[in-house]
């Protein structure tokens, strides 16, 4: 009965378990939906974590990376310092192993000694290559190319310097004091290039242009290089204004290095007398010379045929004027600026060893302090070889007369005479039958005459990078220099220039010329390089011409 009744009381639903059923549905979704939400906001930590993990890996890995970019550079540092110490070959160049070998502290002594500063425009990393301190670490070369050089005790800082750079196909910018040994700066890598590309003896087309702003000076670095020319089996040629064109012409057809001046080389250009597109050694020499104006154009025509990427440009110069180096620049490709003696930023930089003295005085007095000057080393047995610069063509000649009517054995060169007389003065003067030499700027840059004891400016020059260069004609290849400059009134527009030169090489700067003031005029791009000057309304003011 029981058991019916509990039965009954199963079959027959109450109201209350009805109430007890939705309840139960509705706790059964509740619960669902709970679980549900349970578990999407388990997922959803799951990523999240996941997430964290993932970027926290990331991160991780990338600072791993980090780390080992920064280990492996520092390794690359290291090894490059290790590059120093091992057998070391650059774009065809190969560091002599005797000079890898040498201890860093030797060639930083060099460095600090000789006060080189080398800029790569391509890179802030030290230079790999180590300068040439000693002949014996010239890279090997077949002939005997380097018999000349016995000469020399040892390669000039700029020649050092420069010379691995040269040699591994860098364009490059040099600047050494006057006298430093420059040419062979530029012209032995020069002729090791030529050697080594086996060139046949008539090549037709010039490999090398050497480009100098006057005749005397192409002649010289001309003379130079023919000394070793014959090992390098190299026909060198010499073209210059002044004289007849068909020897040039003829001598073109084999030349494999052509010395020159820029007006005739161009004319030879344009007449097709010379084909410049395989030139691939261009050297500017007295650069900052060769790109004032009055040069500017005829270079760029020069060039033009030789593109900036097939040519190594090769500028030398005592003197680089910020006027000039924008322009070089474009010239250029990635060049190494080497520099011997100071920052080039600063103002010119005159040869140390030059004894410079500044006599203020009126230009009346000029004619007899000249003469006292001149009878003080002229007299006696052996009388000194004195340069003497004037600004003008005019003045050179009076002042010639002038010498030589108190009897002293003088030559000079200027623009007004012919080219034969002007190399046969300059000779007359560099083999002592004239002991004095007048002449104008033609003379002011990289001649190279033996034993110049004393350097006179008669006249100041346009500028103070030509005045570095004039007095440069003195103190040579390591000798002692003087030089006097008769300073006056219409003078002390560079009067600031002047002393600066003066205070760098540590001269007496006088009392007269302070008064003049310091003040330094901003240089203009085109009256450097003298060419012109205004003086006066009784004096017309004659064209120095440097072809
Ligand atoms: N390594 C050397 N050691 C000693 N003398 C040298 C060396 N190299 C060249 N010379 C000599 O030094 C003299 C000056 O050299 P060079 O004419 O090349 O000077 P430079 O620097 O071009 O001068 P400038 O700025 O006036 O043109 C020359 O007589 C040359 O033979």
């Amino acid at each position: 009965m029981a058991k019916r009744s509990a039965d009954l009381t199963e079959l027959r639903p109450s109201k209350k378990s009805k109430s007890d059923e939705e309840s139960s549905i509705k706790k059964e979704k509740r619960d669902k939906k709970d679980k549900k939400e349970k578990k999407e906001k388990k997922e959803k930590k799951e990523k999240q974590e996941k997430k964290e993990k993932k970027e926290k890996s990331e991160k991780k890995e990338k600072s791993e990376k980090k780390e080992e970019k920064e280990k492996r550079k520092e390794k690359e540092n290291d090894e490059d310092r290790v590059i120093a110490t091992s057998p070391l070959e650059v774009k065809g160049y190969m560091q002599a192993s005797a000079l890898t070998d040498l201890p860093q502290s030797q060639i930083d002594q060099f460095l600090e000694e000789k006060v080189i500063k080398i800029t790569d425009s391509a890179t802030d990393a030290p230079p790999q290559l180590r300068p040439i301190i000693s002949f014996d670490y010239l890279p090997p070369c077949g002939n005997n190319l380097y018999a000349p050089l016995k000469a020399f005790p040892a390669p000039s800082p700029i020649q050092a310097a420069t010379w691995p750079l040269l040699l591994s196909g860098r364009d490059v910018i040099g600047i050494a004091e006057t006298g430093s040994g420059k040419t062979l700066g530029f012209g032995l890598p020069c002729l090791k290039k030529l050697l080594d590309s086996k060139r046949s003896r008539a090549p037709y087309q010039p490999a090398a242009v050497i480009i100098s702003p006057t005749r005397e000076l192409a002649m010289q670095i001309y003379d130079q290089l023919v000394k070793f020319s014959d090992v390098a089996n190299a026909d060198v040629t010499c073209i210059f204004g002044g004289v007849g064109k068909d020897e040039q012409r003829v001598a073109l057809r084999t030349a494999a290095i052509v010395v020159a001046t820029p007006g005739r080389l161009k004319d030879l250009q344009n007449d097709e007398s010379v084909d410049l597109s395989k030139v691939n050694y261009l050297v500017l020499d007295e650069a900052d010379r060769m790109l004032d104006k009055g040069f500017e154009q005829d270079i760029k025509d020069i060039i033009a045929p030789m593109p900036v990427s097939e040519r190594q440009t090769v500028m030398f110069t005592a003197t680089w004027p910020k006027s000039v180096r924008e322009l070089a620049a474009t010239f250029m490709n990635s060049p190494v600026t080497v520099t011997i003696g100071g920052d080039p930023s600063a103002d010119p930089r005159a040869n140390t060893r030059i004894k410079q003295e500044v006599e203020v005085l009126d230009g009346r007095e000029k004619e007899n302090r000249l003469i006292q000057l001149l009878n003080r080393s002229q007299r006696g047995q052996s009388p000194e070889k004195v340069l003497v610069f004037c600004l003008y063509k005019k003045e050179a000649m009076r002042i010639e007369g002038l010498i030589k009517r108190k009897g002293f054995r003088v030559a000079g060169i200027h623009g007004d005479l012919n080219q034969s007389d002007r190399f046969r003065n300059l000779e007359a003067f560099k083999s002592g039958s004239a002991t004095v030499l007048v002449a104008t700027d033609v003379a002011a840059r990289g001649l190279d005459i033996p034993a110049v004891k004393l350097v006179i400016n008669v006249t100041f020059p346009l500028t103070v990078e030509d005045y570095v260069h004039r007095i440069g004609r003195t103190g040579r290849a390591g000798a002692e220099g003087h030089a006097v400059t008769l300073f006056t009134e219409q003078d002390k527009a560079l009067s600031g220039g002047l002393i600066n030169v003066l205070k760098a090489a540590k001269q007496e700067v006088p009392e007269a010329l302070l008064k003049f003031g310091t003040t330094v005029k901003k240089k203009q791009h085109d009256a450097y390089g003298a060419f012109y000057k205004d003086i006066g309304t009784d004096k017309k003011a004659t064209k120095i011409t440097f072809d």
